[in-house]
């Protein structure tokens, strides 16, 4: 068996390099960005004023403060200029700054009567006041956006701005979650005592559709014959396979040995942590690689978070970030494996702190549901103190 590390790094050795694809931008969010974005004008593009007012020529105040209105400036108007340097123009918000005028004066600021606008008493005056200047949040030919990042709603909005319609985003994997095993029934339909409904493949595909993979799902029959002609076809016609169930020591755990003997490489089988001890990944050349989380629920998902998600994200050309958080109390933890324990997260005295969270073992798919996090135990101790640091994965 290897360790978690080698484990990790055995996946992100063998990443994809997938293709870039144009995506309307309205389907981007999520996606992760192929090429810069860059500014196609400036950022803003004219001096927007930024307060409903009067615009004048600041230099105006040492000789009046009484200003004769000439015209109104609105948002959406070309710009116009003041004739008279002794003058104002009405601007609103988001008016290009009329030219031959310097500053703006909010309405609160004056009282207008009969077309002229009288500064009130104390009202302040500066150059530029009022006035988010062109080209100061970008200039024109400026990176925007650094490619490679996953695009969030606010790069969406500084995509649009530069009048992008369409995005360059790097091609989503075809991803096929198959569950395993006779006990298994499709959610919908009324269980005998003896079965189960299938749970670990619609969250595997939950989880994928947050990173805006649509899976196709799949169940294999335990039959070795049946389990085989199915994996021939997935085989064909995926490039990414997400198994659960099937890869322990069972008289009907065939999966580890079909797929090998399908030509399927296999990189490791069994991962000294719990849960998720069994867990096997293999790949078919460049064409597929597969992951086979062990079945039950809570280890299925363990190894979702903690291997296939670094792998999604090395092979999408982004990286997850890591986060530690403070364990609340002491845990004992003796077997020689990592312990990725499941807790909850809270903020004490301004630190992430971590408490285990109430669980029967690797079967409670309950227990996932009330966790935060998987905190990750190293396997060389067995002891694990209140106040000490470990790494967490967010569930
Ligand atoms: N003799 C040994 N037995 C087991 C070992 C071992 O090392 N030696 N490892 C144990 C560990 S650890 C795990 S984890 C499980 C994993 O076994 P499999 O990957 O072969 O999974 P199954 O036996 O098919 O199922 C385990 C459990 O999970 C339920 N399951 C499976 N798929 C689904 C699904 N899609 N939705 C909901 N629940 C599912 C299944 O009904 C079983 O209860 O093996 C231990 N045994
Ligand atoms: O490792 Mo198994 O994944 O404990 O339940």
């Amino acid at each position: 068996m290897i360790t978690v590390t080698q484990a990790l790094s055995l996946v992100l050795e063998n990443r994809i390099f997938p293709d870039t694809e144009t995506v309307d931008l309205a389907e981007a969010g999520g996606r992760v960005l192929a090429a810069p974005v860059l500014a196609d004008r400036d950022f803003p593009p004219y001096h927007r004023v930024t307060m409903d007012g009067i615009a004048l020529r600041a230099a105006a105040l040492e000789k009046t403060r009484s200003f004769p209105i000439e015209n109104i400036q609105a948002a959406g108007m070309p710009a116009s200029r003041l004739s008279n340097p002794l003058h104002c123009i009405e601007v609103m918000t988001g008016a290009v700054l009329p030219g031959n005028t310097d500053t703006v004066i909010p309405y609160e600021q004056c009282d207008r009567t009969a077309g002229v606008a009288v500064l009130k008493a104390g009202a302040a005056v500066s150059p530029f006041q009022y006035i988010h200047q062109q080209g100061t949040d970008a200039g024109r030919g400026d990176v925007l956006l650094e490619k490679d990042r996953k695009i969030t709603s606010a790069m969406v909005g500084v995509m649009a701005s530069a009048g992008m319609t369409r995005v360059s985003v790097y091609r989503l994997p075809a991803v096929a979650v198959c569950s395993t095993g006779d006990e298994l029934i499709p959610p919908g339909a009324q269980p005998a005592p003896h079965q189960i409904r299938a749970s670990n493949s619609r969250m595997l595909a939950a989880a994928l559709q947050t990173e805006g993979i649509r899976a196709e799902l799949f169940h294999l029959s335990d039959n070795k014959t049946e389990m085989k002609a199915s994996l021939a076809s997935l085989l064909e016609n995926f490039q990414v396979i997400l198994f659960s169930g099937a890869v322990s020591k069972g008289r009907y755990d065939h999966l580890p040995a079909l797929l090998q003997e399908a030509g399927v490489k296999k990189i490791f089988h069994g991962v000294a942590q719990k849960p998720g001890k069994p867990f096997f990944f293999g790949t078919l050349g460049d064409r597929c690689h597969l992951f086979g989380f062990p079945g039950n629920p809570v280890s299925t998902y363990t190894c979702y978070q903690l291997f296939f998600k670094p792998w999604l994200y090395r092979s999408l050309h982004c990286s997850s970030e890591k986060q530690v958080a403070r364990l609340a109390e002491e845990f004992i933890f003796k077997p020689d494996l990592t312990c990725h324990l499941l807790v909850n997260l809270s903020h004490e005295q301004g630190m992430l702190t971590a408490r285990p969270c109430r669980n029967s073992g690797s079967g409670d798919l309950t227990a996932l549901a009330r966790g935060d996090a998987l905190m990750s135990l190293p396997a060389e101790r067995s002891s694990f103190h209140a106040g000490e640091f470990f790494e967490v994965t967010m569930l």
